[in-house]
């Protein structure tokens, strides 16, 4: 699925406020957020604090009551709730969708395809939109939103609903849209979502953003994946593949081993076997413990 991100696509909160109705309370004030392109981006904070309105913000479905949003990358975005109940099959909707957003009608349609068999969901393409289960509905929310190859995918919750097998999907998803130079911002009640692949977390409390750090350090511990690979004589690994990686080391023999988290093992994998000359991964292996 193409990648088709632009340079210069970032997308910028400037002191940004949020209110509803004129004498409402502020729900976000003077929130400043720089997402650049690539980069993954957690969202959380208590029950009713914002971070839906500053998704929604992020998304472009509601504007700033002050401060401003510079840059709007081509973005795509999944509520917590999703409006199941138009008039469509899941595959017609996202026939649909996929033309709105500039594919030809056969390209959506097979996109639309794709992803429903990705999602797990390939047996509802034909089913109406308002006979779809929860989890099934979520997975056309899903689907709508990767169709497209964004620049920017908002996510609420989107996980919730879904069975374990679209649950990872999805986490593969984001990891190959990150890859390819997409940003994603999402809001995930399981503190282990995407662990060890975010770029920044923040936190929303008291109408105000403020970036955590300390608490989470950069490649939390989980499981990893070392892949050992050989390039043309003195090459190193290809730029992607290194920024990808938690470590990588020159072995005696001249091959090279990459420490990768396990989401990000696959995106690895084709910056490798994606270069020019391609790469050889001689093995792919779990980590062992104790020696990261
Ligand atoms: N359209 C709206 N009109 C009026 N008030 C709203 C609207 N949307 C949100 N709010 C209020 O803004 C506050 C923040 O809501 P928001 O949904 O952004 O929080 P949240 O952190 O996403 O909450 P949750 O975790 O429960 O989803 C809440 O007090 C909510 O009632």
């Amino acid at each position: 699925m193409g990648s088709g991100v632009r340079s210069g696509t970032r997308i910028r909160l400037d002191g940004v406020g949020r209110r509803y109705g004129l004498r409402g309370r502020w729900v976000l004030r003077g929130v400043d957020l720089d997402v650049a392109p690539g980069a993954l981006v957690r969202v959380e904070g208590a029950n009713g604090t914002g971070k839906s309105t500053l998704l929604r913000l992020l998304a472009g479905l509601d504007a700033p009551t002050e401060g401003r949003i510079v840059g709007r990358p081509r973005t795509a975005y999944v509520p917590e709730r999703f409006p199941a109940a138009l008039p469509f099959t899941a595959s017609g909707y996202l026939t649909h969708l996929g033309a709105v957003h500039g594919l030809t009608r056969a390209a959506a349609a097979r996109a639309a395809d794709e992803w429903l068999e990705r999602l797990g969901a390939a047996g509802h393409a034909r089913t109406p939109l308002s006979e779809l289960s929860k989890g099934g509905s979520q997975k056309v929310a899903v689907a709508q939103a990767l169709l497209a190859a964004p620049e920017l995918l908002v996510l609420d919750e989107a996980w919730t609903g879904l069975d374990a097998a679209s649950r990872e999907e999805l986490e593969r998803a984001v990891a190959e849209r990150t890859a390819d130079g997409a940003a994603a911002v999402f809001v995930d009640h399981d503190p282990r979502r995407l662990a060890g692949m975010t770029d920044a977390t923040y936190t929303v409390a008291d109408g105000a953003l403020t970036r955590r750090t300390a608490a989470e350090p950069a490649w939390p511990d989980g499981p990893r994946v070392a892949v050992e690979a050989r390039g043309p004589a003195g090459a190193r690994p290809p730029a992607e593949a290194v920024r990808l990686s938690v470590s990588v080391a020159e072995r005696a023999d001249g091959a090279f081993r990459l420490d990768v988290t396990g989401p990000r093992s696959d995106a690895v994998l084709r910056a490798l076997l994606g270069a020019r000359p391609p790469w050889h991964v001689v093995s792919v292996r779990p980590r062992e413990e104790g020696r990261r």
